[in-house]
């Protein structure tokens, strides 16, 4: 099974022999448990282990398998991030796909050595979203071939980019680019701002760190500040846009090129996502089959609080997503590096694809990965809202996802944008046209649904009513947006009374995409014992999926009450069927104690002696008398006594 979550025997083999090694390495552990930690220890912390990676890393891992990197910074670094997680997500991606090759040659090796550290900096303190509407300015001074940055205002410092405010010296900055008084729009550029020896911030730059965050605390999210800063010309990442030194711009092959870091971080953190909700779920789970609670039979023992109904389902379907978002992220991630070796080529064809399916997937993953997550923390019962389960921390990170990289509800408009222009295809009669991820919106569908009206029918059924409602709300929301349009609407103002049909549609595409990604993932499986159990799990997330979003497919009677019926007693069928497989499909995922870092969900189960040792290490007791007490609460309960 961890073949097919790690993608092959030999990946699965080398996460093994990664964790073992690490196991060995007590340098590379956390000296203490984070929680017990302030940030400022766990920065350092983290820069400590961080410095003993640089030198030993090529003994653990292969470091040009980025694989293996995340698995590497999972164990050692942990999901709080570290002083150059922006680094190797967004900085050297950016340089990868946006500088030339004599930029790359110049920059790249440096970053790749770690000689230099690096970050992307785009969001401000007054637009994140918005990218039109940046105020950051690189203004090109023709006597001199440079671009002046500036901040014109507050609400113009960068504000957000990971590792800006303490750790990196270098970033790619968005600015928006003006020659000769025209302004060409949000441009990257290489900027350096902290001197190479002393890391102090750079004439003309104000920099620090943006305070403490709801979780992702080791990382340094930073403000930015430019006072009419100058770099070379050769400082505009120069791959697909060009200025030339008498101000001559050459426009790139796609007006939304320069965006490809963020399309990076989309396609990948699919998986990130997904390994975030198996780890809450893997310490639910195995909590949940140690913990004891209350009879189902009173004349029996107290049952493990897994037993219940109620439990499963609360903890099941979600363990069935983490499967469906590591198999569609695997999907994107392969989508993703074709797209980018034809985008290096010339070749910009796939990019709207490519743009649509992460923005829909980015946005369902995370919200349901939250969701999860939280779930699992509740099943914790009391435990889980200790630091000790660490499903809080899991969650703070995860949820982080709904935001960064565009927020939520954005993205899902900017899929909407898309399936819009489907729809418009299909009611013009030109189906012939539409993309393969979209071509179920121009097959005429059955009337009704055939699920539990076929026998063997597989999932067949299943994704034909999925593709259904799908195709029926995007049509729907279509028809509203073109009809206020015909009634004199402005554009705008008809797109933004639509909004939220729109997403309605784009999220049903997007649970449309999970659902045959698994779908395609279990047909490819031949070990019978695996395809068994996966399709177990998969019978669990077509029939909760579909009960989830049922109202869509009654509405126009496409499933009938009883159809319901019968999809809600699969639910309840494949709950008890996945049971005694739950801790293994978890236990499969094999992260090491060391990743997971819960004292809850430990492997060896031993919940109670645990709580109780790592309870009894916190700080606040290694005095029987704290100086709070001493100094306010003693003297208050004295006086009171007089
Ligand atoms: C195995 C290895 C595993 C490795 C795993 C690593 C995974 C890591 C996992 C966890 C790690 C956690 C690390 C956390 C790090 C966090 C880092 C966070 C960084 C950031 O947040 S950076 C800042 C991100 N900011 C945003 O995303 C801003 C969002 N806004 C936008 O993107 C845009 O403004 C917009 C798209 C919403 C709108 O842009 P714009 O106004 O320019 O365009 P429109 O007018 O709306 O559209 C015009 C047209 O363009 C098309 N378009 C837009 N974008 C793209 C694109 N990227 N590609 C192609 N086409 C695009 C759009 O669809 C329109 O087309 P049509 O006119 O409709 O045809
Ligand atoms: C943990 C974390 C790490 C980050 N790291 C980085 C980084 O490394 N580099 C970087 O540059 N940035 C980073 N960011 C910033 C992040 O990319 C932005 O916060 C994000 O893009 C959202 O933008 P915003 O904050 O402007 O939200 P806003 O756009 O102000 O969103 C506020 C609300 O307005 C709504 N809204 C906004 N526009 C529209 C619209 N057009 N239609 C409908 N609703 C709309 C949103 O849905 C939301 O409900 C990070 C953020 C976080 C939380």
């Amino acid at each position: 099974m961890a073949a097919q979550i790690w993608g092959s025997e030999k990946r699965a083999r080398r996460r093994r022999e990664i964790s073992a090694k690490i196991a060995q390495m007590p340098e590379l552990h956390d000296s203490k448990p984070l929680p017990f930690m302030t940030r400022e220890e766990k920065i350092m912390e983290s820069a400590r282990k961080l410095t003993i990676l640089t030198e030993k890393m090529g003994q653990i891992i292969d470091p040009t398998d980025p694989a293996e990197l995340y698995h590497l910074n999972n164990e050692v670094l942990g999901l709080e991030g570290n002083p150059m997680a922006l680094h190797g997500v967004m900085f050297i991606p950016a340089l990868s796909a946006q500088a030339s090759d004599e930029q790359q040659a110049k920059w790249l090796p440096r970053a790749l050595r770690r000689e230099i550290i690096g970050t992307y900096a785009q969001t401000e303190l007054g637009h994140g979203t918005n990218l039109q509407n940046l105020e950051t300015t690189a203004t090109y001074d023709l006597a001199t071939q440079e671009f002046v940055l500036h901040t014109p205002q507050i609400t113009a410092l960068k504000w957000w980019p990971g590792n800006l405010g303490k750790s990196s010296n270098y970033a790619v900055v968005v600015a928006h680019m003006i020659i000769k008084a025209k302004n060409y729009g949000p441009h990257p550029f290489m900027v350096q701002l902290r001197d190479e020896k002393t890391h102090e911030p750079l004439p003309g730059i104000t920099i620090g760190d943006i305070g403490p965050k709801m979780a992702y605390n080791i990382v340094d999210n930073g403000f930015l500040g430019f006072n009419k800063y100058r770099i070379p010309r050769t400082n505009l990442l120069m791959r697909h846009t060009k200025v030339e030194a008498d101000g001559t711009y050459i426009k790139p092959p796609h007006a939304k090129i320069n965006y490809s870091a963020m399309v990076h971080v989309r396609a990948y953190m699919l998986t990130g996502q997904a390994i975030m909700l198996a780890s809450a779920l893997n310490i639910a789970t195995r909590y949940s089959s140690v913990r004891r609670q209350g009879q189902i039979d009173k004349s029996q023992p107290e049952v493990k609080v897994l037993e219940y109904q109620t439990q499963q389902h609360r903890l099941f379907p979600s363990i069935a997503r983490a499967y469906a978002f590591q198999f569609a992220g695997a999907e994107t991630v392969k989508l993703y590096e074709h797209v980018l070796k034809e985008m290096k080529s010339g070749n910009v064809s796939l990019m709207a694809d490519l743009h649509a399916l992460t923005s829909g997937l980015k946005s369902v993953v995370t919200y349901q990965t939250g969701e999860g997550i939280e779930q699992a923390r509740m099943a914790c019962g009391g435990h889980g809202y200790s630091m000790a389960s660490y499903i809080s921390e899991i969650y703070g990170v995860a949820i982080g996802g709904c935001t960064y990289e565009g927020e939520n509800m954005v993205m899902l408009l900017q899929l909407a944008r898309y399936l819009v222009k489907s729809a418009a295809l299909v009611k013009s009669g030109q189906s012939s046209k539409l993309g393969p991820l979209v071509a179920y919106l121009g097959v005429k569908s059955e009337p009704t649904s055939l699920i539990d009206r076929i026998p063997n029918s597989g999932f067949t059924e299943y994704v034909k009513t999925f593709q259904h409602v799908s195709k029926r709300q995007t049509l729907k929301a279509a028809d509203m947006f073109f009809g206020l349009m015909e009634k004199g609407e402005k554009r705008e103002i008809a797109w933004n009374k639509c909004s939220v049909e729109l997403n309605r549609a784009s999220r049903l595409h997007t649970r449309l995409f999970i659902v045959e990604a698994f779908v395609r993932r279990v047909n490819e499986i031949a070990d019978i014992r695996i395809k068994e159990a996966l399709t177990d799990l998969l019978h669990l997330h077509v029939n909760y999926e579909l009960l989830d979003i049922a109202s869509y497919a009654l509405e126009d009677g496409f499933l009938s009450a009883s159809q319901l019926d019968y999809i809600r007693d699969q639910v309840y069928l494949y709950l008890g069927k996945i049971r005694p497989n739950a801790v293994s499909l978890l236990d499969s995922w094999e992260f090491s104690d060391i990743e997971l870092r819960s004292v809850l969900g430990r492997r060896d189960g031993n919940v109670y002696e645990n709580l109780f040792k790592w309870a009894k290490s916190s700080p606040l007791n290694k005095t029987d008398v704290l100086s709070s007490v001493t100094q306010y609460l003693k003297p208050m309960m004295e006086k009171a006594r007089l």
